[in-house]
């Protein structure tokens, strides 16, 4: 045992800390007051409320079939009684019949009629539970499955980076959890029932309960002596240098480097650190820590419990001494094979009510993501309200802004005071280098984010105010962030303004203005086309060299369709004109959307987005200044987070050594260098 190795002053002393093998294990301490049982009940009890909240919610699913499903269970918790007291009488009737030479023919008949009876019973049991638990899976997956999508695509970024959503969850382990409540309550019923039928059995046979006592001995110390890592508050890591260099190397495997690495010339590299790493790494183990955690305990300990699993052997052996009388052959038999399904149903048992426990916490999760509540809350004040609808764009003002992301761990601010007011109907451009907060303004424009501290003001109003939902009625983003979804083109345009979907001529002239029209209409399926769809498809021992049918057949289903870089920004511009449609829109925001654009694509939109305008207020992030500042109302530099510099081009161009004048100079000195 490696224990305390990585011992942290930091780490409080109510926590226990150990390296096993490549992770470190963090372990709550337990206060073990009248041998550890207390803190079970304590544990078992708190777990009450969660059960019974998910055993209603399950029943509720499918109430007939679940019942049929639960006394299916039943049965098989009586089950192994049922078989071993029909095996015992069996047993018993034979003996009496070689003792005395004479066979009760007619109860052996009946005893071992009785005993094929319920063994067809159980296997009809189990047939009909075969069938039906994977309708009631599917059913209970559905149910959880809509309930966390439902929640997850409404939690807001803030909540996400605040890791107060957990989208970890999956409604597939919800069936597994119910199954291992199932299984918790059969293995009661098996062990309560085997223990009272060992203990007839004992008493009936003149062995007593010490009998029984010794039977769970072993069971019994393994619970109080050795928890296994699932039955404890624990948080586990990898830890090992060497261990997470060889993954992020493994890593570098996967396709999507490929290019990176041919081109590159890197495979060398990689293959040499990888040996590197894995032999520094030697024999640490990289085993489940959970494992690890098991085989840990010492050798004391594992001495007395194998001991105490042969006790029943050591009372045959005196008795056969001592008090050879005492036993009969079948009561022997009976008794040690009684004694071996006891100990395995226990030893089930514990395992499952740690799984159980697992469980309940995962349930508890998955009921705490109903109780998110999204960081940025909604406002009363409809927007653009009676009257402010007049007015064609909005107008915005910021009053002393700053912001950092929510857990970021930098010690600078991502804005730092900000102030500027923008009128309806502008066109502002928005400068700086890399990192000087030009998307993070966007962002709290649009209220993906709220400010940290001041204030952001929309037609006079604080946008905290307004209904979230009319805001986003009201802009229009246009940002290298977008994403395509995986559905069709024009599912992917269309979305812009879902309400006119279905108008055909809406989407083109969308794409048209987009820039997408072009390529889209010499795709094979045009508008249905569907990028990285979702599909599952394998194949099996099926010919490498696609001359057979199904060789043929796999071949075809391999073909995708891919577009470049330029080509999806089209299509993400597409869905913003299409946005345009809805009439609602007020602000349009544009934050290097046109990034990965030709010269001539870049222009098409600008031009395209600027016959949009139309008294929208427009506000564009940009590197490339050229196409747009001759037509800014205000642009507005930024650095480091700060707003450093505001006005006309022609006025920032004054402003000597300022910023703006420096990133306009390196722009228009790489084309005169270039001209020369
Ligand atoms: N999600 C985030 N979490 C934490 N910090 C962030 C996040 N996004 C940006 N930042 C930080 O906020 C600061 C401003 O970033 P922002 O993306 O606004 O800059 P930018 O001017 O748009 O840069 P670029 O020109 O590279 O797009 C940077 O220091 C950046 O590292």
């Amino acid at each position: 045992m490696e224990k305390n190795e990585l011992r942290n002053p930091a780490v409080s002393s109510s926590l226990e800390e150990m390296k096993l093998g490549v992770w470190r294990v963090l372990v709550e301490r337990e206060i073990r007051t009248s041998l550890g049982f207390e803190m079970h009940w304590k544990k078992i009890t708190a777990m009450l409320p969660t059960i019974q909240k998910f055993v209603t919610d399950v029943y509720m699913i499918g109430p007939g079939l679940l019942t049929l499903i639960i006394l299916s269970k039943l049965w098989s918790g009586i089950e192994d009684v049922l078989v071993l007291h029909l095996a015992n009488q069996v047993l018993s009737i034979i003996e009496v019949g070689l003792k005395e030479g004479k066979p009760d023919t007619a109860a052996i008949l009946n005893a071992v009629v009785a005993r094929f009876l319920v063994v067809a019973i159980s296997a009809a049991v189990q047939w009909w539970r075969e069938r039906a638990t994977p309708i009631m899976e599917n059913r209970c997956t559905h149910h959880y499955e809509d309930f966390l999508f439902s929640t997850n695509l409404r939690t807001d970024l803030p909540t996400v980076h605040d890791n107060n959503a957990d989208n970890s969850l999956t409604a597939r382990a919800v069936w597994d959890n119910f199954t291992a409540l199932l299984d918790v309550a059969e293995t009661a019923i098996q062990t309560v029932g085997l223990m009272a039928y060992i203990l007839q059995l004992a008493i009936s046979s003149r062995h007593g309960p010490v009998f029984v006592l010794l039977c769970i001995g072993k069971p019994l110390l393994r619970v109080i002596f050795r928890r296994s890592l699932w039955e404890r508050a624990h948080i586990v890591e990898a830890a090992d240098p060497n261990y997470l260099r060889l993954r992020a190397l493994k890593e570098l495997e996967d396709n999507k480097y490929r290019q990176d690495i041919i081109s590159g010339n890197i495979s060398d590299y990689i293959l040499t650190e990888y040996d590197r790493a894995r032999e520094e790494l030697g024999d640490t183990d990289i085993s489940y820590p959970a494992q690890l955690y098991d085989i840990k305990r010492s050798l004391n300990l594992t001495v007395i419990m194998e001991i105490a699993g042969d006790l029943t052997m050591l009372y045959y052996a005196g008795n056969a001494v001592f008090n050879p009388t005492k036993f009969t052959l079948t009561s022997i038999a009976m008794l040690q094979h009684s004694e071996s399904i006891l100990r395995r149903t226990f030893y089930g048992g514990v395992k499952k009510i740690g799984e159980l426990r697992q469980g309940m916490i995962f349930m508890k999760r998955i009921y705490g993501v109903a109780d998110i509540t999204n960081v940025v809350k909604d406002g009363t004040l409809e927007y653009p309200g009676t009257q402010q609808s007049e007015m064609d764009g909005m107008s915005i003002d910021l009053r002393d802004v700053s912001f950092s992301y929510p857990g970021s761990k930098s010690n600078v601010k991502a804005l730092d005071d900000v102030s500027f007011s923008i009128k309806s109907g502008q066109l502002v451009v928005l400068v700086g280098a890399n990192g000087s907060g030009k998307s993070t303004l966007v962002k709290l424009l649009a209220r993906l984010y709220d400010v940290t501290s001041g204030q952001v003001l929309v037609n006079g109003q604080d946008i905290r105010a307004y209904k979230i939902e009319d805001l986003r009625a009201a802009t229009a983003s246009l940002t290298q962030d977008h994403k395509l979804y995986p559905l069709s083109l024009s599912e992917n345009i269309g979305l812009g303004h879902p309400k006119q979907f279905s108008d055909e001529n809406i989407i083109l002239d969308a794409a048209q203005k987009g820039g997408a029209n072009g390529f889209v209409s010499k795709l094979k399926q045009g508008f249905s086309t569907v990028l990285d769809p979702k599909t599952d498809q394998w194949s099996m021992h099926v010919e490498t060299t696609g001359k057979t049918p199904l060789a043929k057949e796999a071949q075809k289903l391999k073909g995708i369709v891919d577009i470049s870089g330029g080509e999806r920004q089209r299509v993400v511009a597409s869905r913003t004109f299409m946005r345009f449609k809805s009439g609602t829109v007020k602000l349009v925001i544009a934050d290097e959307g046109s990034s990965a654009l030709d010269p001539e694509g870049e222009w098409e939109l600008f031009k395209n987005l600027r016959e949009e305008r139309q008294g929208k207020t427009m506000v564009f992030v940009t590197h490339r200044f050229g196409h747009l500042t001759k037509y800014a109302d205000l642009i507005l530099c930024m650095k480091d987070g700060r707003l450093v510099e505001s006005g006309s081009h022609e006025e920032l161009m004054k402003i000597p050594d300022g910023e703006y004048l420096k990133l306009y100079d390196m722009q228009a000195k790489a084309f005169s260098e270039n001209a020369a």
